[in-house]
């Protein structure tokens, strides 16, 4: 079945007019993936790079710099698309800094090198065939760019995506293009070869190239490095630059132990359970960059010598045909990385470089920063840090991710971040003119940040008399827009007070502060296997001739062992057990004759800490281990009590109360009177508040009186962080929530919504003046289940200092036509479920009226049709919410 996807695939790549070079590759690598390479590096074959020379040290005579650099070229990996930040052009066409596009600056740093130093320095492009078109425009605008004899880009190659499940290539007629992708960027050397530029550079007697990708605006083509490689002969160089806690993800570079190569492993190439190893920044204590350095005459041999291609290793890379639309069909797209070829061309060297060559943007948090004042380009157009501290830590909320909510939310500009250390944004305010951050801020729940305006520490105490609905004295209020209503109730809300909890309790909270370990883990050397603590150098030779040693004592896991393991010596040991002072490494039992006392016999040789799990490899004593913010969870909750910790400063669970309000309700269970029903509301907002994280608590039914409700809510708002009631805001005789509570601080508004209309929040006063948010629902069942998923849910999460909109919102296809009450947003219920292709498809449920409990049970989904749609028919899209996910 693959064969026909292969020859598929190869099919329609020569219909593309691909070269045999580029088919050769792709069937390479499509053989690999078929024979389920998973392309790891498992740590044990691998030594931490050590030693490695810094830039700074590099001692170079501008005249040997000069001449280097006239042998150079610089290349910028340009097929980037944005797709992360919400962009479907070419990545690099984006306005990052005064004004001036990625492209606009590198051009002006070439134009500006060439003029220092007198040199050629030629710029060329590797695009996509997705990002050409745009980018030459941009670099049209320099006439004086292109170099006589050299094009100013070269196109990477296109293989097609592979269904993931039949690795046939994936049919998308509402996008063709959308069927190919750029084979990753370790296609540079072979589109270098195929497009001619790697002979017409050779020609012109430029031998090096200096590679790097167009957003990390830090990468200029430095000539000390281009002098070091030539002084020293190095066919290969890579930058590498110090690993920070925060750069646990990205590459790193090792020495390979069967030859001693340096290699690239990427996070797709770790191997399943060595996560700790590559996260570990002190082992591998650097982090490649992804700016290298080639001679390409050694190039051109190595391509000739392996039959046009190098051969790197694979990257298995998962997405959606779509990338935009995570609904779909899933794909692979089979890639190689460019800095992995550092593995082919023996003398490669790493580099170490200073952070400033490593400034990429990756997400609107990143181009918030370079955008900002805390960096400025100098006449050289180089990026250079003027803030007072170091680079500030961004976290802006999910409506600012894609570039579009990003430019919306700052229409006059970024805010100065000079002098600022931490800037978090919850919410989605507008920021006006000329706002400053200083310190750590943090903005919470604002709608806008005034012009001018100073932030500093958290910024939330103004939001509650800014937020707070204006239509509080009129009673009813005209109908609102859902947003709107949201919106005014999460402004008005105090984050839940921390508290120190037991771990057992913490699973879903928000870390307050951050958490040191309090131990160093493992807090012993112990041993990883059953077998013997011995000397390594005991054990010379006994692969060939077995070594007996004598057994001095026992130790299993839990003792202290008080005696020491000499030459010739060895302690029976168990896993997790300490390691005896003396001893070096440990001999598996397999490999023993598995003696208890006297003399043990042992056939193997082992290294020096072998078997050894040494102390503080995984955490040191007093590193932080969890951060104020992260969520607790299960793995969190392990690596606290390891840590030693048997509490979690975290923000308090709040406990929910509900209440629900009518005459004619009886508990589930009781026999029915005539008029009667049983209370479903209940349990059923009990069980959303205990989904949502919160505790929760039944109150249980009270009548349609003004004085029931009034006492039973003074009985409950001591114990209550919230309260939520069900029934009784309509216009009824006798809609006792409203009549109760409307003279007493509590806003009933209609909601432009499908159910929910009727709606009420406000704050009840508790004992010492503690204000208590109340939310009344309504009382229809299925008004009452969307009314707190809509707005109860966010609430919630709000309090709990979690992202108010955690539910992702996906595009369905509906299998019939709806109608919908036009200005009113619909939530209809629906069964949301995968076709034979994979498609997401929307069947509405039978009932949508709001007492239909069974379809809403029947129902996995919510769907949203718009307040400006009245008629949906079958096929189209409409957004669907996963209940239960
Ligand atoms: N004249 C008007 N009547 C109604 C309007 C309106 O605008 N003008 N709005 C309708 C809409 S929309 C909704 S939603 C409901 C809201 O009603 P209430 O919140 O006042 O709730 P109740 O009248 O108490 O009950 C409505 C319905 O739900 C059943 N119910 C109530 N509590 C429970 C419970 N805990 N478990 C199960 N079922 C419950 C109750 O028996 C009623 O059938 O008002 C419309 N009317
Ligand atoms: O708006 Mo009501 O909530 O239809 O049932």
């Amino acid at each position: 079945m693959s064969d026909q996807g292969l020859a598929r695939a190869v099919e329609r790549m020569r219909g593309r007019g691909m070269g045999p070079e580029a088919i050769t590759v792709f069937e390479h690598y499509y053989r690999q993936l078929e024979e389920g390479a998973q392309g790891t590096i498992p740590e044990d074959t691998i030594e931490p790079l050590r030693d490695i020379q810094a830039l700074g040290e590099v001692e170079v005579s501008d005249e040997d710099a000069r001449r280097a650099l006239s042998q150079t070229a610089v290349i910028k990996l340009n097929g980037g698309l944005g797709t992360s930040m919400g962009m479907s052009g070419a990545k690099s066409a984006l306005e990052v800094k005064d004004g001036l596009t990625f492209l606009d600056i590198i051009a002006q740093q070439v134009l500006s090198l060439r003029e220092q130093w007198g040199v050629e320095l030629p710029l060329i492009l590797m695009n996509s065939f997705r990002t050409s078109e745009q980018s030459l425009d941009i670099l049209a605008t320099y006439p004086d760019l292109p170099v006589d004899g050299l094009p100013l880009d070269f196109i990477q190659s296109a293989e097609p995506k592979l269904l993931a499940d039949s690795l046939d290539p994936v049919d998308w007629p509402p996008d063709r293009e959308l069927e190919w992708c750029p084979p990753g960027h370790g296609d540079i050397y072979v589109s270098l070869v195929t497009s001619g530029v790697l002979d017409s550079l050779l020609a012109k007697g430029i031998r090096y190239a200096f590679i790097s990708n167009s957003d990390n605006l830090g990468a200029t083509c430095d000539p000390d490095v281009a002098a070091w490689m030539v002084e020293h002969g190095l066919p290969f160089v890579a930058e590498v630059c110090t690993r920070t806690k925060s750069d646990r993800k990205g590459g790193h570079l090792a020495t390979r132990r069967s030859d001693g190569r340096l290699i690239l492993r990427d996070t797709a190439m770790v191997a399943e359970g060595e996560e700790r190893f590559f996260a570990d920044t002190k082992r591998h204590d650097t982090f490649n960059a992804n700016n290298i350095w080639v001679d390409l005459s050694v190039l051109r041999d190595r391509m000739a010598e392996r039959a046009g291609f190098l051969g790197l290793p694979i990257i298995i890379n998962r997405k959606t045909v779509d990338p935009a639309d995570p609904t779909s069909p899933e794909v692979v797209q089979l890639e190689s990385a460019m800095g992995a070829a550092i593995e082919v061309f023996e003398g490669s060297e790493a580099l170490l470089v200073p952070r400033t060559r490593f400034r990429p943007v990756k997400t609107t948090n990143d181009l918030l920063v370079v955008r900002s004042d805390y960096f400025v380009l100098d006449e050289s157009y180089h990026l250079l840090a003027v803030g007072e501290g170091p680079e500030p830590f961004v976290d802006l909320d999910s409506a600012y991710r894609l570039v579009d909510g990003f430019e919306k939310r700052f229409p006059f500009g970024v805010p100065s971040m000079v002098e600022c250390t931490s800037l978090r944004v919850i919410g989605d305010p507008v920021f006006g003119r000329d706002v400053r951050c200083v310190g750590d801020v943090l903005v919470d729940g604002l709608r806008r940040v005034r012009d001018h305006a100073v932030l500093e520490g958290p910024v939330a105490g103004e939001t509650a008399a800014e937020g707070r609905p204006a239509a509080r004295a009129q009673g009813v209020a005209d109908l609102r827009t859902v947003d709107q209503h949201l919106r005014a109730i999460l402004s008005t809300l105090e984050p839940a007070a921390t508290a120190s909890v037991p771990l057992t309790e913490a699973l879903g909270l928000v870390v307050a502060r951050d958490v040191r370990s309090r131990v160093s883990l493992p807090p012993f050397d112990n041993s990883s296997m059953d077998g013997y603590a011995v000397r390594a150098r005991s054990l010379d030779g006994a692969d060939a001739t077995p070594v007996s040693l004598r057994i001095v004592g026992e130790v299993a896991a839990g003792a202290n062992p008080t005696f020491s393991v000499g030459p010739g010596e060895a302690a029976r040991i168990m896993t997790g057990a300490p390691i005896p002072t003396g001893a070096d490494a440990v001999i598996a039992v397999e490999d023993t004759d598995g003696a208890a006392e006297g003399p043990v016999l042992c056939r193997a040789v082992v290294a020096p800490g072998r078997y050894i799990r040494p102390r503080g490899e995984d955490v040191s004593e007093g590193a932080v281990v969890v951060s104020a913010g992260d969520v607790v969870g299960p793995r969190t909750i392990a690596l606290l009590a390891a840590c030693g910790h048997a509490t979690v400063e975290v923000h308090r669970r709040p406990h929910v109360v509900i209440l629900s309000t009518g005459a004619e309700l009886v508990p589930p269970g009781e026999p029915l009177q005539p008029g009667q029903i049983h209370d479903s509301n209940s349990t059923m907002l009990w069980a959303a508040a205990i989904s949502a994280g919160a505790s929760a608590e039944i109150r249980g039914t009270v009548g349609d009186t003004d004085a029931e409700l009034l006492v039973a809510l003074d009985e409950v708002v001591a114990g209550a962080d919230v309260v939520v009631t069900s029934g009784g805001v309509s216009m009824g005789a006798y809609d006792v929530v409203k009549s109760a509570l409307a003279d007493r601080g509590v806003d009933f508004v209609r909601v432009a919504m499908q159910p929910g209309k009727p709606q009420g929040f406000g704050y009840l006063t508790g004992p010492v003046g503690r204000r208590v948010p109340l939310f009344a629902l309504p009382g229809n069942p299925v008004s009452s289940f969307v009314s707190f998923e809509v707005f109860v849910r966010p609430a919630l999460r709000r309090l709990m200092r979690l992202t108010p909109e955690k539910r992702r919102v996906r595009s369905a296809t509906l299998t019939s036509g709806l109608r919908s009450p036009e200005g009113r947003r619909q939530f209809g219920r629906a069964v949301v479920s995968r076709n034979s292709e994979g498609a997401l498809m929307c069947t509405p449920v039978a009932g949508q009226g709001s007492h239909f409990v069974a379809d809403l049970s029947r129902a996995n989904a919510l769907f949203i049709v718009p307040e400006e749609t009245a008629d949906l028919v079958a096929g189209e899209r409409v957004d669907v919410i996963i209940l239960d996910d």
